[in-house]
C-alpha cells in the first residue's frame, strides 16, 4: 500500500470567551487557580474540542458541531471527554489510529505551565498514547485577546489495518 494511503494529518481549532463563574477545563483537566473560565454548551474545553476536530478532519468527517450540535439540550453541559472518546470510535471505524498530536493553547492568564504535565498525561491517555507522543504548548497573546481562551490541534493517524 503507498504510504499516502496509510497515513492522514488533521488540524483543528476553537475559541471561547471568558466569564467568572465558569470551569476552566483544557484537555480534561480543570484548572484550578483560573478566575475565569470558558462559557459554552458544554464544558468549554477548547483543547479537546480543536484535538476532536483535528481528528475529524484528518478523515474529513465533518466537525463536532455536526456530530454535537450546540442546540441541542442533550449536550448541554457535556463532557467534552464523551466527544473525544466518540470521535475516537469512528477513527478507530475507519481502521486508523492516532500517532502523536500537538496541541497549541493561548491564553493570557493564568499561567498553564505547572498543568502541562497533567494535561499532556490526560490527553494521552484519552488517545491511548504514551505522554512522549501529545505535544502541549502555551502561548500568551501578549495581551492581544484577554477574555478569551484559543486551542489549535495537530494530530497524524496512520492506518491500524491492512
Ligand atoms: N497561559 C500561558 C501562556 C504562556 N505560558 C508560557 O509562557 C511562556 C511565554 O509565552 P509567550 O506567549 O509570551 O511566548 C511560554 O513558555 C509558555 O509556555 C504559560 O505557561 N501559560
Ligand atoms: C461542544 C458543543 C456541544 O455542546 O458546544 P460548545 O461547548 O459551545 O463548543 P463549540 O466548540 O462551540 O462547538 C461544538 C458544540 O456543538
Amino acid at each position: 500500500m503507498a504510504i499516502f494511503d496509510s497515513l492522514r494529518i488533521g488540524f483543528g481549532e476553537d475559541a471561547h470567551r471568558l466569564a467568572q463563574g465558569r470551569p476552566l477545563v483544557l484537555g480534561g483537566v480543570a484548572i484550578a487557580n483560573a478566575e475565569r473560565g470558558a462559557v459554552a454548551h458544554s464544558d468549554g474545553d477548547a483543547l479537546l474540542h480543536a484535538l476532536s476536530d483535528a481528528l475529524l478532519s484528518a478523515l474529513a468527517l465533518g466537525d463536532i458541531g455536526q456530530h454535537f450540535p450546540d442546540t441541542s439540550p442533550e449536550w448541554k453541559d457535556l463532557d467534552s471527554t464523551v466527544i473525544l472518546r466518540h470521535v475516537l470510535d469512528l477513527v478507530s471505524q475507519r481502521d486508523f489510529t492516532p500517532v502523536n498530536v500537538a496541541v497549541t493553547v493561548t491564553l493570557d492568564r493564568p499561567k498553564l505551565g505547572a498543568s502541562r504535565a497533567e494535561i499532556a498525561e490526560r490527553v494521552a491517555q484519552l488517545l491511548r498514547l504514551t505522554s512522549d507522543r501529545v505535544g502541549v504548548t502555551f502561548k500568551t497573546s501578549e495581551g492581544l485577546a484577554p477574555d478569551h481562551v484559543q486551542a489549535r490541534a495537530t494530530v497524524l493517524l496512520a492506518r491500524s489495518a491492512p
